[in-house]
Parts: C-alpha cells; structure tokens; sequence
C-alpha cells in the first residue's frame, strides 16, 4: 500500500484487511459483552433487585473513549458507536425500558435512544405527567421529559411536575434541534395554506416563517409528530418536525433547518428512582422554597458564591401552596457527595423552608 495521492490502490488486499478487521472487532465486542454479563451477575449476587443500568459508569466509559481516540474518526462519533456497543451489551441482560413523552417520533423520543442507544425499550406517552406516574408506579426503569429550550426557555410543566413526585434525576441529555417543513407527496409548496406544529417550534421558527409563509394559517397541535401525522393525510397542509417525524411518516422535506437559530437545542432529563455516584463531571438539581421576606433571593444566592459553586441554571415559579412562597429550581456543577457541595447544601437547608434535592447525575456526554 502507499500513502502517495493517486497511486494505484490494491482493493482486493484493503478487502481483506478490511474482513480480517471486522473478524476482531467482532471478536471483542463479543468479549466484551461477555465481561458485561459478569458483572450483571455479580450485582445481581450482591443484590436480588440490583440495577443493572450505572449512569455515572456509562458516562466514564464514553468519557474515556473520546478521549483515548484520535482519530480519523471523529470523538463524538466514536462516542455514539461505544453507546450502541453498551446498549446491546445491557439488553442482553436485561433491556432498559423508558417512557417517553410521546407520540412515537417525537424529539423527547430521540433524546431517550440518544441517551440509552437503541436497543433500549421506549413506550410513548401521551403528557410528562404520564410519564411521571408510569416510572413511579415501577412499570419501566426511567422517563424522559423535556425540561428546557435554548430559544424558548423553560418548559414549566416538567418542573412543577417535579415538587409532588418522589422522582428524581438520573442524568440529562441535550439534543440539537433541527426543523423541517414536511409534507405529503402530493402537495406543492405555493399550495401551502396551512402548517401544523407544536407551538414551541412554530416559537423557533417564527421569523423564516414570516419570511416564507406569512399567510399560512399555523395551527397549533400537542407535538410535532402529531403534525406530521395530521399532513399525511391533507393536501394543502405543511408540518413543522424533525428527522424521526419525517421518517416514520414517510414525508418530503420542503425545506431543512428552518430554525431561527442555528444552536437551537432542548435539553432533556432522565427521571427514576436512582441515586447515581459521583462520576467526576456531575450537575446536582434541587428545589428550594424561599419565605416571602425582603433578601430572600439574595440570602439563596450568597452560599453559592462563597462555596465557589458554578450555578447552571436559576428558575422561579410560583408556589402553589402557602408553605412554598417562591420556588427555585437551581441546577448546578458538583456531586452531592462533594464535601464542598455537602457544605453548600446544609447552609441552603437553613436558610429555605424548604430544600429537595431532585438529584446528583453525570452532565451530558454527547
Ligand atoms: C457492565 C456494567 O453494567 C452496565 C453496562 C455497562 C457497559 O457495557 O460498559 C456500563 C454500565 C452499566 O450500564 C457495569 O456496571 O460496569
């Protein structure tokens, strides 16, 4: 073989290469699954309802992996083949089953294969409190809700559904969002009268479609995959959705990337029932409840700073009983288990009326 540009290149003998390559990695990867049956079977000696699924391990091991490899492929990729290769490795003892925020072919719907690879089992559910509840009452092993856009902020019905649930977070998943405009075979694109989407994405797209559609009617509809089922079926009518959506339908692109924003992207929470370990790059959530007296947001905010704690994120709602005034949910950098995090945490426990600690989990990997 030579590395000089246009010189003739055996293909036969790549070939080979190429099959004697794949003999290996076919070869480790069942080694490897192997190793993963074993320790299933040494958690499950430890522990009749043992979790097999290790959050904070599945983070290290696709940490490690971007790291070690260079390349030519690129790290993420290589991270999402890792991810696949863990997924098969699991479900060979037992597949993760998670609820997601349906219907099928929702963008809650790629964040749960994203975060859990494919050979997880995913079950659509029609609102996040159903996926609240179908976690709590144990019939699968984690939820998936969307909790906040980087164009539209905050999605208000996840976090309230947060202060009644004995639910916490398991690890969190950001997903770049990409539109498309789609629709049914037969309609043309000046015959578009009317576009069905979830008002979040009509939100994201406004100004290209006050560009391109300023008179199509926009009806909005409980989830873009809803949309794109609804133009099947209609012949002047246009979706606003994305990959899954199109592909499930069968749907033509009209026009791709229509966001208003290029980083569009919604991040996503993985709740259950798990306190996770540390794994080195965590975020801790917690909701605390603040009396109603002058400086109270001041009095919150004050630990943080002098515990040199990176906040992540800081929301409000309004409480909906008389012992929650104001409501914060905070994200922030650390592990609970932290001694400086633990410090924090007791200081905050003092100054709120409340302090709910929603959960330590890995920061997202891809
Ligand atoms: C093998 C383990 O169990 C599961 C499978 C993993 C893997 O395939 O690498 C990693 C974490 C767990 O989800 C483990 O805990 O090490």
């Amino acid at each position: 073989m030579s590395d000089t540009p246009n010189a003739p290149v055996d293909l036969d003998a790549l070939r080979r290469r190429i099959d004697e390559l794949d003999g290996e990695i076919l070869k480790l990867i069942n080694e490897r699954a192997d190793c993963a049956q074993r320790v299933a079977h040494v958690k499950l000696a430890e522990d009749a309802d043992a979790v097999f699924y290790r959050p904070e391990r599945e983070a290290q091991v696709l940490r490690r992996i971007m790291a070690l490899n260079q390349g030519p492929l690129d790290s993420e990729e290589v991270a999402r083949l890792f991810r696949e290769i863990m997924s098969a490795c699991l479900a060979l003892e037992q597949p993760v089953k998670v609820a997601y925020l349906g219907p099928e072919g929702t963008f809650t719907q790629q964040a749960a294969l994203k975060h859990f690879g494919e050979s997880a089992v995913s079950l659509p559910m029609a609102a996040i409190d159903e996926v609240f509840r179908e976690v709590e009452a144990g019939a699968v092993n984690y939820g998936v809700v969307p909790v906040e856009n980087s164009t539209e902020g905050v999605v208000n019905h996840t976090l309230d559904s947060f202060i009644d649930s004995s639910l916490g977070i398991c690890g969190e998943v950001v997903l770049r969002i990409h539109h498309h405009l789609l629709v049914g075979e037969t309609t043309r694109r000046d015959k578009v009268s009317r576009i069905y989407s979830h008002p979040q994405s009509f939100a994201q797209c406004r100004k290209w479609l006050d560009a391109h559609f300023p008179h199509a009617e926009r009806v909005p509809v409980s989830s873009n995959a809803e949309a794109a089922r609804l133009v099947k079926t209609e012949w002047h009518s246009a979706a606003i959705a994305g990959d899954m959506a199109a592909k499930l339908y069968d749907l033509t692109r009209l026009a791709e990337k229509i966001e208003d924003r290029p980083d569009n992207s919604t991040r996503f929470l993985i709740i259950g029932h798990q306190d996770v370990p540390m794994c080195g790059e965590d975020k801790t959530s917690i909701i605390v409840a603040m009396r109603n007296q002058p400086g109270a947001l001041h009095d919150l905010l004050e630990p943080f700073h002098r515990h040199q704690v990176d906040m992540t994120r800081l929301e409000t709602r309004p409480s909906r009983s008389g012992v929650w005034n104001y409501v914060f949910f905070i994200d922030f950098k650390g592990h609970r288990d932290e001694p400086r995090v633990a410090a924090l945490l007791d200081e905050v426990r003092l100054r709120a009326s409340e302090l709910k600690v929603l959960g330590s989990y890995p920061q997202g990997v891809l």
